[in-house]
């Protein structure tokens, strides 16, 4: 699914994260590593978001440096605290990414009452809580055909009942459409909820796929 060639990210000299080779199978992983361990990083240029040196490969064929275009229509990712233009509304924000990512027809309208927003979408992003905002955001990341969804701290700021929900999204769109799925948390994912994830631990400025017991 991913493969990483000679990766590294530097913040001016500090060496924040090396990866010299690694491939990611297709699956739902659990990203772990304590604060400042570079995984905000990771799936920040994972989503193409931050630049580096060495390429990232999708399904062993695009590239994020030589078919970014592409590259970006397949990964989707959701910020761990979002920001957006506060004038503009939540729907508005939706069609925006909708288009950019070819979300087929009704995609938008099931995932906003799937997750009960109805009520506060066509209000302004500026009036929205903090748990709205990040409904907000991971609605945006489930929007097209992913290959890859990237969730940095999904599990923060949302109540139970959304958080469930968002339990269902993944698992069904990872039964569904074979999406892949990577996130942060400093939280266990719910094993009830997602049997089959697998761990990847960032430590040592370096990412390791962890054998689980
Ligand atoms: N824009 C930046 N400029 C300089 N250093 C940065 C920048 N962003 C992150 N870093 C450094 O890179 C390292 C990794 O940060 P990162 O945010 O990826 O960690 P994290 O594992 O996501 O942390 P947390 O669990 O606290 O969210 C840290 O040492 C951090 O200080």
């Amino acid at each position: 699914m991913l493969h990483f060639q000679k990766f590294e990210k530097r913040y001016g000299s500090f060496p924040a994260l090396k990866i010299d080779e690694l491939t990611i199978e297709p699956g739902i992983y659990w990203i772990r590593g304590v604060n400042g361990s570079g995984k905000s990083t990771l799936l920040k240029s994972i989503a193409g978001i931050l630049s580096f040196k060495g390429d990232i490969l999708l399904n062993n064929s695009i590239s994020i440096t030589k078919q970014p275009v592409a590259y970006r229509k397949l990964v989707n990712f959701a910020e761990a605290e979002p920001l957006f233009p506060e004038f503009l509304t939540g729907r508005e924000m939706i069609s925006l990414f909708a288009d950019a990512k070819g979300a087929p027809a009704g995609q938008e309208q099931q995932l906003i009452e799937s997750m009960y927003m109805t009520s506060y979408i066509d209000g302004p992003v500026g009036s929205y809580s903090s748990g709205m905002m990040k409904k907000l955001s991971l609605l945006l990341a489930f929007l097209g055909k992913p290959d890859i969804i990237l969730l940095d701290e999904p599990l923060i700021t949302i109540d139970t009942a959304s958080l469930k929900i968002l339990y269902g999204w993944m698992a069904e769109q990872h039964a569904q459409q074979g999406t892949s799925f990577l996130l942060t948390s400093h939280q266990p994912l719910d094993p009830e909820e997602l049997p089959n994830a697998k761990e990847l631990l960032v430590e040592n400025q370096t990412l390791n796929l962890q054998e689980n017991e």
